[in-house]
């Protein structure tokens, strides 16, 4: 494992049955509360925009945002949150996901996107794909183009990449760490 993927690895806390039963939970906020290793995640991402000719930067709700906003601004582009249903004062479109412990709908501003843009997509953990695979589709909705998806962090075991496969086409999927 290199430097810095040990580095990311070390500053993420497992918690157990957290937020329920059987879930072992991936908190990253040590990782955040680290300069060293916030700043060497958000290179890496950005790094990652750049290389797939990203002309926007989504973060998805909630720890998207945190990790997706200094990436957009160290790759020199937009940001644009996806959120959850409701948070959103403009005309939005709107797409219901299943996730790991529940379900949800997310949001995007219908007008963030053009058909001539190339969206990165940010987030911090990729579990069963739910949030991802809804995200994707309303990229897709708003006339733009998915360049790749970019995670800290995939919980291998959930299978996400395999769900994302069809949704991603040729986009690639990154992960820094895979556990
Ligand atoms: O691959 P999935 O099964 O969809 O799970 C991954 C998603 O779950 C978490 O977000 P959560 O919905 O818990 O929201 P938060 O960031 O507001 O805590 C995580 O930050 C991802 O967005
Ligand atoms: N196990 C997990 N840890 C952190 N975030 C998650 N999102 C979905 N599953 C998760």
């Amino acid at each position: 494992m290199t430097d810095i993927k040990e580095l990311l690895l070390s500053r993420i806390r497992d918690v157990a049955d957290y937020p329920e039963p059987g879930v072992m939970f991936k908190d990253i906020t040590p990782l955040l509360a680290d300069p060293a290793a916030f700043t060497a995640l958000t290179d890496a991402l950005a790094e990652i925009a750049t290389e797939t000719g990203a002309t926007k930067v989504v973060g998805l709700e909630a720890r998207g945002f945190i990790l997706g906003a200094p990436v957009a601004v160290r790759a020199g582009l937009g940001f644009i949150p996806v959120r959850k249903a409701g948070k959103l004062p403009g005309a939005t479109l709107r797409q219901a996901y299943d996730l790991e412990y529940g379900s949800a709908e997310i949001e995007i501003h219908a007008e963030d996107l053009t058909s001539a843009d190339r969206v990165l997509i940010v987030d911090d953990v990729l579990a069963t794909g739910g949030t991802a695979e809804a995200a994707i589709h309303l990229i897709q909705r708003a006339g733009a183009e998915v360049s790749g998806l970019a995670v800290l962090m995939e919980l291998g075991f959930l299978a996400g990449r395999a769900r994302l496969a069809p949704a991603l086409g040729e986009a690639p999927l990154e992960a820094l760490l895979q556990v």
